[in-house]
């Protein structure tokens, strides 16, 4: 039922079922008590709603209503529900405090920790550092945004890259996008970011030192969506991209490739693509490793060219930029454009769902993880204002503005930081492309002049699509343009002038939320804004007032901004916080001054371009007197539309560009480790290409024997692991990755590795958990399988949390050899072996040879000893804590990149994100795993897992 309109109807109903409403003297629940009652089932659906937005409407009916008897039911009805309203607001306040001060705490006792750590080597300076750190970003409100334009040092930069050639990989996941009329508006998942990345792709391109920019998204080939959607490839032109220093880089351009992921015919929204991560990270692993190839055959000398950061944008990318860095071991760099922290909060705040509820609407705890991923894997950060880092990335476990500092001294010093850790945040605002706006400012300004009826240029056709909404069309424009989301507060607009009596008769309103057809078609979350907008134009009568087109395109919005400026009109932005808003600059460059919500970029955006008024988004009585000011006011207005343009320049994509480009060339270049093959005559042996594509199968002998806690037959395994190409059984890691593919990699280096260049079939075989009967099943299983097909073409992979001693002694005690398999995951993805008949190639002299080159490869932030310090006092502190041998560090089964910790008690351990938490806070980066049924914890690096080994993509140019 759309709005709360069921309050209402459930109040009907009391009232038509009426037992008891003769009763007069008795209250309503309490005569109802005992019995069911379909009263009493209203009442309480009433009472325990959580909506207070039509407790207004509920109150107008009551009090309309002729019979005092209905009239008392109603209000007493509504009596109980404002009382329960109040009741979990307060619980849901009262929680919230609990957990800020538990945050508080947590945060604070970590970072003496991690200070504790470090302090035997403060230099003299750092102490100083430590207090009044959060003031010294008091710069001047200019030198905030400063760094956008202080470009000086960028000449230097940009001579130096002209002998560079850099790849550089950005992502955006969702899929909604291209180059030219983008869909801006159409639903929740198509905002700012889809402009920004395909601007700052375009941008990126033209600049000297890049050679290519791919922007991977997802592939949508469905009749939902425009088929451009589903053309693999897209060429961004570069139109009349301006560049400051007029030197177009040597490039090839910058393409959107479109990757195919997730269910093949359907769109899927942000919150649904989670599942659908891993292989997206597949597809683009072989697409970058593809490219990377053909660039090292073009510019490369024949080495590959590997991109010199892989860029997230949006949790959702991020995740996969963290996954495909770490595969790759090429920088990360991530940009949040809105953060789910930040997000949580304020739904939180406005109190009208529970956290249950929001992480079930908009998957936010999912969201919350991977950013903090992208602070555990990115290099840099880039943000859009000081806001961001200052009040929403220090809301993140993995990152804290002083201890950022401290360690960033610490590292200039050259003075150990322990094995911690922390993104650099760097403020880069979005630029605008210009180069369509300047044509018209001349136009403007004759417009302003009110030259515009004898100019003879026809009038664009959006400006009539509005104009025949008002009475009277000249009237100054208060303009609004977003998307259809709750958190743009545009109901707290329309209110807003509704009841501003002044305000609607200076000036008119122009909603342009969107495109939209048919509203029953919409997400629910959508309709639901526009019918609530449409219900307040009805109730305070706006007819006349207020205009809401149903349909635009991306060209037609510079004219929407050229027509509210030439009605001397003002741009609203009034989201209850608004993490930059792309908008407040597009509307200071068309000369339209602001009216903007002060929670977020927008008051970074007001100290540089000075060209409006701020608000609290939710006084609606301030929004009106700041829109009635600044039309009214002329002067007011002139100046604020004069700053605007004057400073508009300061948010330019080259300025933006040249500070990425630098920042990213600060990076310490990192690549795969992994050595090119020697191609030799080891190429013949893969038949034809189509052989050398191998499935992968992963039967998952951890679940089928630990976890189901019930043995499975056998055979059924094999028959389903045999079973046909497109019906692959996947397992899950012990992290509950998807395992999926090797990458068509194999391995060289060792004599005995060539033989899995004939294997056709890999088989991927997870075991977690060893038990008595399991060295007799992998016997069977092997057998059985290579039975099924010609033995030669099948190879096997082990991929486990043990240790390779456990894994020998395993397989000795199944009367099996180390060449039964063809490589071995161990310790959770942190080694990789190959079966040896040479004991040196293994340091524990067993028959395995270890790869030398995976753990540089997986090295990234790897804690060493600093880490392994922190978590045996950790082991202390839970031992401690539970007075007795709760866990112990295993020596013997650690290794130099996984620390083992023996669990004797697992139901006395805290869960396992209470662990990552506290290494976050304390800025060690790792990966975390509790394995073998909660009887041990294995500390692994970062981007390391045993999904992540399966992309671990050896000798890829050999096939
Ligand atoms: O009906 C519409 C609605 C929006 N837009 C355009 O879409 C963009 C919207 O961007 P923005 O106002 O910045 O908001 P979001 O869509 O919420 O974008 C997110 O990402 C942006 C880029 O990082 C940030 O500026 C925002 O604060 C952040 O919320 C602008 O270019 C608008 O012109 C349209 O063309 N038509
Ligand atoms: O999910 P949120 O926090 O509303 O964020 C909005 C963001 O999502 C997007 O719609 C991208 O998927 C953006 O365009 C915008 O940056």
């Amino acid at each position: 039922m759309a709005g709360n309109d069921w309050i209402n109807s459930y109040l009907e109903a009391i009232l038509d079922v009426g037992p008891g409403l003769e009763d007069k003297r008795s209250s309503l629940l309490l005569r109802e008590r005992g019995r069911f009652s379909p009263t009493r089932y209203f009442v309480e659906e009433v009472i325990t709603g959580f909506d207070e937005t039509d407790l207004h409407r509920s109150w107008v009916k009551a009090a309309a209503m002729r019979s005092t008897q209905e009239r008392n039911t109603r209000l007493e009805n509504m009596c109980w529900r404002i009382w329960n309203l109040a009741r979990k607001k307060k619980q849901l306040e009262g929680e919230e405090y609990q957990r800020l001060a538990k945050r508080r705490l947590e945060r604070e006792r970590g970072r003496r920790e991690a200070t504790a750590d470090m302090s035997e080597d403060l230099s003299e300076g750092e102490k100083g550092d430590v207090l009044g750190e959060i003031s010294q970003h008091g710069e001047s409100n200019r030198g905030r945004m400063s760094r956008v334009v202080s470009v000086d040092a960028m000449e230097s930069w940009a001579a130096q890259q002209k002998e560079k050639k850099f790849y550089i990989v950005l992502i955006s996941l969702h899929g909604l996008i291209r180059g030219e009329n983008m869909e801006l508006g159409r639903d929740s998942d198509t905002g700012g970011q889809v402009k920004y990345v395909v601007e700052l792709a375009r941008a990126l391109a033209t600049m000297p030192g890049v050679y290519r920019v791919d922007l991977l998204t997802r592939q949508i080939s469905s009749s939902d969506v425009d088929w451009s959607y589903g053309e693999p490839t897209e060429m961004l032109h570069s139109g009349g991209l301006e560049n400051h220093n007029q030197e177009l880089g040597e490039s090839s351009g910058a393409y959107i490739i479109r990757i195919p992921f997730g269910p093949k015919d359907k769109y899927v929204a942000k919150e649904l693509l989670w599942p659908h991560v891993p292989e997206f990270v597949d597809g683009a692993l072989s697409h970058i490793i593809q490219m990377s190839k053909v660039l090292g055959e073009q510019i490369g000398g024949g080495e590959p060219v590997w991109p010199v950061a892989i860029h997230g944008h949006y949790a959702d990318a991020g995740d996969s930029a963290a996954l495909l860095s770490g595969v790759l071991n090429v920088p990360m760099v991530f940009t949040g454009h809105s953060l789910g922290r930040d997000k949580l909060e304020q739904l939180l705040k406005q109190g009208r769902s529970t956290r249950e509820e929001i992480n079930a609407t908009y998957k936010i705890m999912r969201r919350i993880e991977a950013e903090e991923l992208c602070l555990d894997a990115s290099e840099i950060i880039i943000t859009s204002t000081r806001q961001e880092i200052e009040e929403q990335w220090r809301l993140y476990d993995g990152f804290d503005p002083v201890l950022e500092r401290k360690l960033r001294a610490r590292i200039k010093r050259g003075v150990s930081c322990y094995g911690r850790f922390m993104p650099r945040m760097v403020v880069i605002p979005p630029g605008m492309e210009f180069h369509h706006i300047v044509a018209h400012n001349g136009d403007m300004d004759s417009d302003m002049e009110g030259n515009d009826e004898n100019s003879g240029t026809q009038d664009p056709p959006i400006w009539g699509e509005i104009m025949r909404f008002f009475s009277n069309p000249h009237k100054p424009m208060i303009l609004a343009l977003a998307r259809a989301d709750p958190k743009k507060n545009i109901t707290t607009l329309v209110k807003a002038f509704g009841e501003c009596r002044p305000l609607r008769e200076i000036a008119n309103l122009t909603l342009i939320l969107g495109n939209r057809d048919d509203i029953d078609e919409m997400s629910s979350t959508n309709a639901s804004v526009i019918l609530s907008i449409l219900k307040l134009i009805d109730k305070y009568d706006l007819y006349g007032q207020v205009a809401y087109p149903k349909h635009h395109k991306q060209s037609d919005v510079p004219d929407i901004y050229r027509l509210a400026a030439k009605t001397k009109g003002v741009f609203i932005n009034p989201a209850f916080i608004e993490p930059f808003g792309l908008t407040l600059i597009e509307a200071a460059a068309y000369g339209l001054p602001i009216v903007a919500t002060k929670n977020g970029g927008p008051v970074d955006i007001h100290r540089v371009l000075d060209n409006g008024l701020l608000v609290d988004p939710h006084d609606q009585q301030a929004i009106a007197d700041a829109l009635l000011k600044l039309v009214a006011d002329k002067q007011l207005w002139a100046r604020c539309r004069q700053n605007g343009l004057k400073n508009i320049h300061l948010f330019s994509w080259p300025a933006h560009c040249k500070t990425y480009l630098a920042r990213i060339a600060s990076c310490k270049p990192r690549h795969p480790q992994w050595q090119k093959a020697d191609t030799g005559d080891e190429g013949s042996e893969s038949d034809s290409p189509d052989e050398s594509l191998r499935d992968i199968q992963d039967i998952s002998l951890n679940l089928k024997f630990s976890l189901d806690g019930e043995k499975t037959d056998v055979s059924t395994v094999f028959e389903n692991a045999l079973d046909s190409e497109e019906n692959v059984p996947y397992g899950k890691s012990e992290q509950g990755n998807d395992v999926k593919r090797w990458s068509k990699g194999t391995f060289d280096g060792n004599a005995k590795l060539h033989a899995m260049r004939r294997r056709k079939y890999i088989f991927v075989i997870a075991l977690d958990c060893p038990q008595s009967d399991l060295p007799n099943a992998l016997k069977t299983i092997l057998q059985a399988l290579k039975n099924a097909s010609a033995s030669e073409s099948i190879g096997f992979i082990m991929s486990t949390s043990l240790g390779i001693s456990e894994v020998h002694e395993l397989l000795t005690s199944g009367s099996l050899s180390s060449a039964d398999f063809d490589a071995y995951i161990c310790n959770s993805g942190s080694e990789i072996y190959y079966p040896s008949v040479n004991s040196e190639d293994c340091p524990s002299g067993l028959p395995f040879a270890v790869d030398l080159d995976y753990n540089p490869h997986i090295e990234y932030r790897w804690g060493g000893e600093g880490l392994r310090k922190t978590l045996v006092r950790w082991v202390s502190s839970i031992n401690e804590k539970n007075g007795e041998m709760t866990i112990s560090e295993d020596e013997a089964l650690s290794t130099s990149h996984c620390f083992a910790f023996q669990i004797k008690k697992a139901d006395a351990m805290p869960p396992v994100k209470e662990l990552r938490k506290m290494m976050r806070i304390q800025a060690l980066r790792c990966n975390v795993i509790y394995c073998q049924n909660a009887t041990r914890v294995n500390v692994i690096p970062v981007l390391a897992s045993r999904a992540q080994a399966l992309r671990y993509p050896k000798d890829v140019f050999c096939l």
